[in-house]
């Protein structure tokens, strides 16, 4: 179960409201006319009026993604680096390639995205800031095909996942790819015909295609959260603002009673939890998660039981220690993921 609650400010709508299906639009053909606002709007079709790029942010995919709008909405002037994969992301920052590297970890429709958080568990990486999107998806397709002519459907899993309903009504052939960005740029280098993308209309406008429907998303409310991740940093960090701090706690064994544990330490000190997700891979069949051990020299501990916390607060607040201190009594191991400014901002993006 995850707990998003830091994903749903107090004017966002309620939960049921954002469970209500609501109906995509299909769109007598939104051509890419309006691709040369683009053009005049600097790198990558982002507004730049600093021409000092200053921090460089790798992402998994190619421009246009929605990673990529994260990084920018984060921090406006980066420079952005496409990556193939997830993993190439963090090397990129592992090897020097890149300041930051930016990771989607939840979204309002699939709660956690595990396979990030357990890449992000083998890496010595640290979280130095979160931003919520709002994510809008698109139909789209080469230039003048029309509906009617589509068989099948390319995108990424969660994009896939996330239009569900709308990919059945129109009776598509899914297929995942990379990213939404690549599943267009795809399209459009193979010109493939009796294919359909799902994506952002800005990646739609920067690789030239039609948009044959929008607000494809089954839910009215999707919201998907990202982390952005640095080399850790030797000094103490300040965060200014309010602070918030996710951590892991992994163990072999007897997960409820450390749950409760865990928990109260966290209760009993009136520290507020944003999020909460337990992770039993044996469970689902899987194998154990395993776990960089930074105090260790860089070992890997496997564990078959993982609770990932956020909490409001900053490890240098006295309450906060005094939890870490007690949880770390239980014979667990225990890992700072990082600390940094709460952000309960959704972002959505003008496209
Ligand atoms: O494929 C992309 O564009 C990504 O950045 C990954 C993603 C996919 C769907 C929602 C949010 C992030």
């Amino acid at each position: 179960m995850a707990a998003v609650a830091h994903l749903n400010p107090p004017n966002s709508p309620s939960l049921s409201e954002r469970r209500r299906n609501h109906n995509f639009r299909l769109l007598s053909v939104v051509s890419a006319s309006a691709k040369n606002k683009l053009r005049v709007n600097g790198i990558n079709g982002f507004p730049s009026d600093d021409p000092c790029l200053s921090l460089r942010v790798a992402f998994q995919g190619s421009h246009g993604a929605y990673s990529e709008f994260a990084a920018k909405t984060a921090i406006p002037n980066c420079a952005t680096l496409p990556c193939r994969s997830f993993s190439d992301a963090i090397a990129a920052v592992e090897n020097g390639r890149a300041d930051r590297a930016v990771l989607p970890v939840e979204s309002t429709m699939e709660g956690t995205a595990l396979r990030n958080y357990d890449l992000l568990l083998r890496r010595d990486l640290r979280i130095t800031q979160e931003i919520s999107l709002f994510v809008h998806y698109c139909l789209l397709a080469m230039p003048g095909v029309r509906t009617t002519e589509l068989r099948r459907v390319i995108s990424h899993p969660m994009a896939l996942a996330h239009c569900g309903r709308a990919i059945s009504q129109l009776g598509l052939r899914r297929e995942p790819v990379e990213d939404t960005a690549g599943a267009v740029q795809m399209l459009r280098s193979h010109r493939l015909l009796d294919t359909a993308a799902i994506a952002s209309p800005r990646a739609g406008l920067l690789y030239g295609l039609d948009v044959l429907a929008d607000g494809l998303q089954d839910a009215s409310w999707n919201v998907t959260r990202f982390l952005l991740l640095s080399k850790p940093v030797t000094a103490a960090t300040t965060v200014s603002g309010k602070a918030k701090t996710s951590m892991v706690v992994a163990h072999r064994g007897g997960s409820m009673m450390v749950l409760l544990k865990v928990l109260s330490a966290f209760s009993s000190r009136n520290i507020n939890l944003t999020k909460l997700e337990v992770n039993n891979p044996s469970i689902e069949g899987q194998g154990p998660v395993m776990v960089l051990d930074v105090k260790a020299m860089g070992s890997l501990r496997a564990f078959s039981h993982l609770i990932y916390v956020d909490f409001e607060g900053s490890t240098e607040d006295f309450r906060v220690q005094e939890a870490l201190e007690e949880i770390a009594g239980f014979s667990v191991f225990v890992r700072i993921l990082g600390c940094y400014a709460a952000d309960s901002n959704v972002y959505d993006l003008h496209y």
